[in-house]
């Protein structure tokens, strides 16, 4: 048959053994299986092999050559002895798996040998391959080698097989060019050997006794990696793969790691490039709740802490709280300074509330850690054990929490409503998680981040200060970069950046930014140019004070002192609520569950507001003082001919950023705008007019809609333009209750 092959053949040679007969067929597109078994074949004279000198691919399988190749199968005798190899130097595949060949490779190459197969073979030894210099892919699975050799000069080499060997140890594969490697079914105990083989990116470790990952991390173009039913115990092991960004295919099927509570979504978390784990794909879905279980973002825990604190407090009675915005564009005035520990924000803070006594009062918040020398219980925080913080948040007091530190810090609703009452601003340092969780709250803080510019000064001040652990600088300084970045990515996170490197100079740029804030420099260069143009002019045409129509920074754009403002530039507070308003419509939509419970809670606060349900009600209006409050000397303050009691006793704050508009039905309308416009219609008719609908002006008799209780002093909630001063003795202490208050300001504009 073959002589009348054409001796050019330069197709397949298929051989094999039938029964008792070795016989030979060509071919130049079927495989052994598919024609071996239909066809008859006459006995192969293997002298006809010569002839084959463009033989590309020569398939032995599954015949049962037994021994040495060279000797038994007399085609490689005669390959290598009469150069047959130079008859066919054109072979390039070589298939001889499923024999019993116990030798290796003892033939002459041929130089274009590329493609060997001599799995399910008896080879127990490899020998120096050197001269098959074009040899890319070697399979000699399932025989019984005891160690991989002869091999460095194989510099073509990228795919070598050797599973269900014997191989203890990985060796003598350094610098070859392998992409695929496989040692399935050994007797391999560590991964070693693999370090210089740098391009490997498909390996088979699976079947061996391996405890460990150690030995892959320099393989960093590696993409899968196989280690079924091995010995690998630890999650932590896969650190040493974390490093390999183009891992995307790793099994650990069958090892005792995947015992280990949350082990998937463990491995998932620590190896965030993967796609498949354990022969399974991995879904979006599952990377975002590993990323959120091991690393959730701040915004996330601040959402978490956000729900712990609303859920709480919607426990509670419902009542309207002295810093209760009048409306969304009259938030109760805050300024946070954020930063890093340690970067000065709290002595600025202090500092702040000094020397702006009359409007800022210093935001005490509740820590679980232990006071620092000198610090005091009340005045620098509340100092309470772990107990009372988590009873704190049961009560649904906190606005927010956050852990820093192994501490836990909060801000309770009743410090804000201590200085709210007070007529007071509040002035808080926080950390940029409690940032994020105010964010989420009903304030809406004026953000100034204080950051180290000169980061070696900064370490240098956190160490001269004695207080703080080399851990607690590198967390500290780490977190400039965190305050950077949030800075850099998020515009209009924070409302001011100031570099904190010099205390005094910082300071000096914040009283600036606090000025701008309260409008105080522009009152000073209007008095200022008051004096020089008419020193003996105090007053505006109005008679009241000269800042009486200025718009407070604070006031809402619904405001009446604003209204009187033609343009509102971007940089003036004022604008904030139109931002704000932006903000609002660009949010998302929100879901039903969250519709229907904003409804709950708006239908709790009309209730408490018109008074169907007694018990709260009775909470919202039960101070007493407030009738007073409620005189019409403060209202005649919107009436240019009314009362001097108000701007007299406003004084240098009559027009101030703590103004808070007349507009009642501001508060309302978010509410229930028909049912409230009835309750307080007519104050609003003498907000715009001046006069009541019969006529005259307002005095307290014409006050009817308020008479019950309409307020409890509460600034926001309060029809005074003007939020009264601090009493010196409280400036110190803890903030002493409403009955206190009233009498210890006997002098004030009540
Ligand atoms: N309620 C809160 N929410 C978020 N962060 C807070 C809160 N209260 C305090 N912090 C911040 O927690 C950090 C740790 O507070 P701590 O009082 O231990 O810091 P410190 O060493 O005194 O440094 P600093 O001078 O910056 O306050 C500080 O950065 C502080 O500003």
């Amino acid at each position: 048959m073959a002589e009348t092959a054409s001796r050019q053949f330069s197709g397949r040679l298929l051989i094999r053994c039938q029964p008792g007969s070795l016989t030979a067929e060509a071919s130049n597109c079927m495989g052994p299986r598919e024609r071996g078994d239909k066809e008859s074949h006459g006995p192969l004279d293997i002298s006809v092999l010569y002839n084959y000198v463009h033989l590309k691919r020569l398939e032995l399988p599954y015949n049962n050559i037994k021994a040495d190749m060279k000797y038994v199968f007399p085609l490689f005798n005669k390959l290598q002895d009469l150069s047959c190899i130079s008859h066919m130097p054109y072979l390039v595949l070589l298939d001889a798996s499923h024999n019993e060949i116990s030798t290796f490779f003892e033939f002459e190459p041929p130089k274009n040998l590329q493609e060997v197969n001599l799995a399910h073979n008896c080879i127990a030894e490899m020998k120096d391959l050197a001269g098959y210099a074009s040899l890319c892919k070697l399979n000699l699975d399932y025989n019984k080698l005891s160690e991989v050799t002869g091999l460095q000069q194989c510099c073509r080499l990228t795919h070598l097989s050797v599973a269900h060997n014997r191989i203890s140890r990985i060796r003598s594969l350094d610098g070859l060019p392998l992409t695929h490697l496989c040692l399935r079914g050994n007797q391999l105990e560590r991964i070693e050997g693999l370090e210089n083989v740098k391009c490997l990116q498909v390996l088979d470790l699976s079947l061996n006794y391996i405890t460990s990952l150690t030995g892959l991390q320099n393989l960093h173009i590696l993409c899968s990696v196989d280690l079924e039913k091995n010995q690998i115990n630890e999650i932590e092991e896969c650190k040493h793969i974390h490093e390999l960004s183009l891992l995307r295919d790793l099994n650990l099927l069958e090892n005792p790691v995947q015992n280990q509570p949350d082990y998937r979504l463990a491995v998932i978390f620590l190896l965030q490039h993967l796609t498949v784990l354990d022969r399974e794909e991995i879904a979006a879905e599952e990377k975002v709740v590993t990323v959120n279980k091991y690393d959730p973002s701040l915004d996330l825990v601040a959402a978490r802490d956000h729900m712990t604190q609303l859920v709480h407090q919607l426990m509670q009675p419902q009542i309207l709280y002295d810093s209760t915005p009048i409306s969304a564009d009259s938030p109760y005035p805050v300024i946070v300074l954020t930063g890093p520990q340690g970067c000065g924000k709290r002595e600025l803070a202090h500092r702040l509330c000094q020397d702006f006594s009359e409007y800022f009062g210093y935001g005490i918040c509740h820590t679980t850690r232990r006071p620092y020398c000198g610090e005091k219980d009340g005045i620098d925080y509340h100092f309470v054990s772990e107990e009372d913080f988590q009873r704190t948040i049961y009560m649904g007091k906190f606005i927010q929490s956050m852990r820093y530190g192994g501490h836990r810090f909060g801000l309770t609703r009743d410090v804000i409503d201590d200085l709210a009452r007070e007529g007071l601003a509040c002035c808080l340092h926080m950390e940029l998680e409690g940032i994020f969780g105010l964010k989420k709250s009903y304030l809406e803080p004026r953000y100034i981040l204080l950051i180290p510019a000169q980061v070696e000064k900064y370490i240098g001040q956190l160490k001269s200060c004695g207080l703080y652990t080399p851990a607690q600088i590198d967390v500290a300084v780490s977190r400039i970069d965190l305050y950077a970045s949030t800075n850099k990515q998020q515009m209009g996170f924070f409302d001011d950046v100031i570099h904190c490197d010099d205390l005094e100079e910082a300071y000096q740029t914040l009283q600036h930014i606090v000025k701008d804030f309260l409008l105080l420099d522009e009152e000073e260069e209007e008095e200022d140019d008051n004096n020089s143009s008419n020193p003996s002019l105090e007053s505006t045409s109005t008679g009241n004070d000269p800042e009486e129509k200025r718009p407070s920074p604070l006031l809402g754009s619904g405001s009446l002192i604003s209204d009187s403002v033609s343009a509102v530039k971007p940089s003036d507070s004022s604008y904030r609520p139109y931002l704000t308003k932006i903000h609002t419509d660009l949010s998302p939509e929100k879901y039903s569950a969250e519709l229907a419970s904003v409804k709950r809670r708006e239908q709790l606060v009309r209730e408490a507001i018109v008074g169907r349900s007694p018990g709260v009600y009775s909470q919202l209006f039960k101070s007493p003082t407030q009738t007073a409050q409620l005189s019409p000397s403060s209202l005649d303050n919107q009436d240019p001919g009314g009362s001097q009691e108000m701007s007299s006793s406003s004084d240098s704050r009559a027009s101030s950023a703590l103004s808070f508009p007349i507009s009642t039905g501001a508060l309302v309308e978010p509410l229930d705008m028909p049912v409230m416009e009835h309750t307080l219609g007519t104050v609003k008719d003498h907000t715009a007019s001046g006069q009541t609908s019969d006529g005259l002006h307002p005095t307290a008799d014409h006050l009817p809609v308020i008479e019950s209780p309409p307020s409890d002093g509460r600034p926001l909630f309060n029809i005074k333009l003007v939020l009264p001063p601090i009493p010196d003795r409280r400036k110190t202490s803890a903030a002493p209750s409403s009955s206190e208050s009233l009498k210890l300001s006997p002098s004030q504009p009540l």
